[in-house]
């Protein structure tokens, strides 16, 4: 399963449309009725705004997952009051939103008594975009920054061979005016599902992707997905980056480090058993001035200067797209999508 592509035939269908057909797979598949629900709205909403690298291209991998008991779709979150300013979750071996779910009201309430919280989720699975785990925050005028670590297939700079995860960082702040400032990036060059999309499209990658099994340069997919591995963004300092996710993800939270998991040995899945941090900040405790009156002026400058694209931008055209006239898959993938419902 795949982006939609501009060849394949298409059809649209509405996010509810979309949540519910998800929901029966995860349903169908064993999990509770509140995590099929839970990450049919996460893989529906990324669909929705056109993050096909984490949206229904995605199922079948949740599905193998959960049919080959390597995730507990049935698992309750275990809360933890740790301290004043800090919260943790054992996901119990389950995924890692409904973790998110489970502690995000004495989270939220710690940071508005605070000024400041911390989320450590561990024993969790996270299969998705980190986004939707932070934008809802800055809809409450939270500020919120995440990280989550996964499994070995990035090369540090300046090593010969994989250690770390492709390690998402994402940040959500509110603005004054217009949707919250939200950007979600993995510290690799490119995230590992857009090396598989690519691999089945039969693209070549642009240069600086990734290397062979022998650790040469190369733009084919399958050949950093068959032996080879990725190079992290930015050379040294998003290596550094994807080290800080490492320590805060997995170190901090009692996770597995990326290389302590071996995912090899189950390819359908695809996913890490390892950790998520979450700090959330409410801003009217420490800015001083109006936080979102500030941001709005970074904003309002930095169009000044020219930039025309902000990093969320590109999402929420499509999320409108969508929620105008439908999400756009191809008939072959949701004709994939109804078998696996069993409809
Ligand atoms: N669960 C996990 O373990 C992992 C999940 N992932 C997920 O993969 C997804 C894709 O990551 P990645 O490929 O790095 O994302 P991209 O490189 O596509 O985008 C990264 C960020 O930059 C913004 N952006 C992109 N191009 C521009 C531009 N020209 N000008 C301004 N802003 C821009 C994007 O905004 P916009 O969205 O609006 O385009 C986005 O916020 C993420 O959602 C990430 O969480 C990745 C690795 C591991
Ligand atoms: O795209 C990626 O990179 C990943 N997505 C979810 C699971 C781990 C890696």
């Amino acid at each position: 399963m795949s982006a939609p592509s501009d060849h394949a035939a298409s059809c649209t269908l509405s996010y509810d449309a979309l949540v519910n057909l998800l929901e029966k797979i995860f349903l169908r598949h064993g999990t509770s009725t509140d995590v099929a629900r839970c990450l049919a709205e996460n893989c529906a909403g990324a669909e929705r705004d056109g993050a096909h690298s984490h949206g229904v291209f995605r199922i079948p991998g949740y599905v193998s997952t959960l049919n080959s008991g390597w995730v507990n779709g049935q698992a309750v979150p275990t809360v933890e009051d740790v301290a004043s300013g800090f919260v943790a979750v054992d996901a119990g071996n389950g995924f890692a939103q409904p973790a998110l779910a489970a502690a995000r009201p004495l989270l939220v309430a710690k940071a508005r008594s605070a000024g400041i919280a911390v989320l450590a989720i561990r024993n969790s699975h996270h299969f998705a975009a980190l986004w939707p785990d932070v934008e809802p925050f800055a809809y409450e005028g939270l500020v919120a920054l995440s990280v989550v670590n996964s499994m070995t297939c990035v090369v540090p700079h300046g090593a010969d061979r994989p250690l770390f995860g492709t390690n998402p960082i994402a940040f959500a702040a509110p603005r004054a005016d217009g949707e919250p400032i939200v950007f979600d990036l993995a510290t690799s060059a490119i995230a590992h599902g857009d090396v598989q999309i690519a691999a089945r499209k039969g693209e070549l990658l642009p240069p600086g992707m990734g290397v062979d099994s022998l650790g040469q340069p190369t733009r084919d997919p399958k050949a950093i997905l068959e032996g080879g591995a990725l190079l992290p963004f930015g050379g040294h300092k998003g290596s550094a980056l994807s080290m800080m996710v490492e320590l805060l993800a997995a170190a901090l939270t009692g996770g597995n480090f990326s290389f302590e998991f071996d995912w090899h040995n189950h390819p359908g899945a695809k996913t890490p058993w390892t950790g998520q941090l979450l700090i959330v900040i409410d801003p009217s405790k420490t800015a001083g001035q109006d936080f979102a009156e500030r941001s709005q002026e970074l904003v309002r400058q930095m169009h000044g200067v020219g930039l025309r694209r902000l990093p969320g931008d590109r999402r929420h055209r499509e999320r409108s797209k969508s929620n105008e006239h439908g999400i756009t898959l191809d008939e072959q993938a949701l004709a994939q999508l109804r078998e696996l419902a069993g409809s």
